[in-house]
């Protein structure tokens, strides 16, 4: 990959976009330093509010970053393990970021499950394959609510979730982002859906960008062929859920 150069402020909505293969996740595993071997970023810098990222080590990233960087990922069963609680596990990373009593951290827990739509007890009790995919994803997303990270990566956040559930799960991005102020990198295959969400689009194809701007630019006056291939390939969800509901789109819950 090549001549990626992106850039996202504070409260910010950068989505970027590409067919499979493209390098979309990639991007982000170079941003988090989670490259699989032997794969490695052999130029460029990535830089999080003026630290070069680069010239950390593993141990440095989770103990400096750990808390400042939230990811949420397409396989939400691997944000948890399976074998504690949900609860447990959100207890363990908020006292890992904020070192506090465990029963703080349980009520903040569960304040935080309760905020993102689950029935908090039972959510905090249950262990991941206990939950559904809606359900897990809003738990990993009710952890980025607990820990208040500057900036939430989140790879195919509902690609394997139905229409209803993806639709809730961007919706709760937008509530946290509202909360927390974090800028956020979506990463998706959908530009129609990412057009109505985020506030800048980039479009990967091949491993290189091919087009950035704003998303009310993009949607109107895409430059670059591939970004009107993607604009008339893709249904929005929008468009997606009134074929769905028979025309009617109805608040989604998990
Ligand atoms: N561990 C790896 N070793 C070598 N090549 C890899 C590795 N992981 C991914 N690739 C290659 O890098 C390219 C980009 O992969 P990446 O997973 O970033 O694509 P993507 O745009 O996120 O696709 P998708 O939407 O399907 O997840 C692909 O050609 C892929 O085959």
């Amino acid at each position: 990959m090549k001549g990626i150069d992106l850039e996202i402020a504070p409260g910010e909505r950068l989505a970027l976009v590409g067919e499979s293969g493209s390098g979309k996740s990639l991007t982000a595993s170079a941003i988090l330093g989670l490259l699989p071997a032997p794969l490695r970023v052999t130029a460029g810098t990535v830089r999080f509010q003026g630290t070069d990222l680069a010239g950390l080590s593993r141990k440095e990233r989770r103990k400096g970053l750990g808390a400042r960087i939230g990811c949420v990922f397409q396989d939400y069963r691997g944000s948890f393990s399976p074998y504690h609680t949900v609860g447990s596990q959100l207890v363990e990373a908020l006292r890992t970021a904020r070192p506090m009593k465990r029963k703080q951290a349980k009520q903040m827990a569960l304040d935080s499950l309760e905020q993102v739509g689950l029935p908090a007890e039972r959510a905090y009790a249950s262990y991941s394959f206990q939950l559904s995919g809606g359900q897990l994803q809003r738990a990993a997303l009710a952890c980025v609510l607990l820990l208040r990270p500057e900036l939430l990566i989140a790879d195919e956040p509902t690609t394997a979730l139905d229409i209803v559930s993806g639709r809730s799960v961007m919706q709760l991005m937008l509530d946290i982002q509202r909360q927390t102020g974090c800028g956020i990198l979506l990463i998706s295959h959908d530009l129609n859906l990412v057009l109505d969400w985020a506030d800048r689009a980039a479009v990967m194809r091949k491993g290189r960008l091919v087009e950035e701007g704003p998303c009310d630019v993009l949607r109107t006056s895409a430059s670059h062929p591939y970004t009107q291939e993607l604009l008339a390939a893709c249904p929005s969800l929008d468009d997606a859920l009134h074929r769905h509901e028979g025309g009617h789109v109805h608040e989604a819950h998990c």
